[in-house]
């Protein structure tokens, strides 16, 4: 009897095909958060690209921000999540790129509705805002949640115009 396609992993999962490759940055504040996110989500079978920095040298987010940013827009990764302080540098940094959408999310709920409504393309949190725990179930809704298109599809066109 033939097997599972070799597109599969096995029949319980999704196929590769739909894996989704997830780029990670941030700046000094917010490295043991970064390694968390990556080790947490690579725990998920998907794919981490994480680029830095490693060493806790205080360095400058804007340029970790657009970093992310551009490994999106290329398409060599699907989704980005980027951490500061606040996460809000960072945040602003990365939406000088044209094409990204990235918001600051402290809960659960907004995580959701930023894929649902504006299919952001970035998530980013503030390391010293929220804890390992709370950030890690707020990756998880980011992850988890499509856009929901219709509507929102108008909104968010009108952003890219
Ligand atoms: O949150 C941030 C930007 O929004 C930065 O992480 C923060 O400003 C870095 O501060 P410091 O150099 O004092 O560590």
């Amino acid at each position: 009897m033939a097997g599972p396609p070799d597109h599969l992993d096995n029949q319980d999962e999704r196929p590769m095909t739909t894996k989704k490759r997830i780029v990670l940055s941030s700046d000094h504040a917010a490295i043991p958060l970064r390694q968390a996110i990556a080790e947490h989500i690579a725990a998920k079978g998907l794919e981490v690209v994480d680029i830095g920095p490693t060493t806790p040298e205080s360095t400058h987010y804007p340029k970790h921000g657009q970093a992310a940013a551009e490994r999106v827009v290329s398409g060599d990764c699907d989704l980005g999540i980027i951490l500061c302080g606040t996460g809000q540098g960072i945040m602003m940094a990365a939406n000088k790129v044209k094409g990204i959408r990235c918001g600051v999310c402290c809960d659960t709920f907004s995580a959701r509705m930023i894929r649902l409504h504006n299919d952001a393309n970035i998530l980013s949190m503030g390391a010293r805002v929220v804890g390992e725990g709370l950030a890690l179930d707020i990756v998880d809704a980011f992850l988890e949640t499509e856009f929901e298109g219709g509507r929102h599809a108008t909104r968010v066109d009108m952003i890219e115009a």
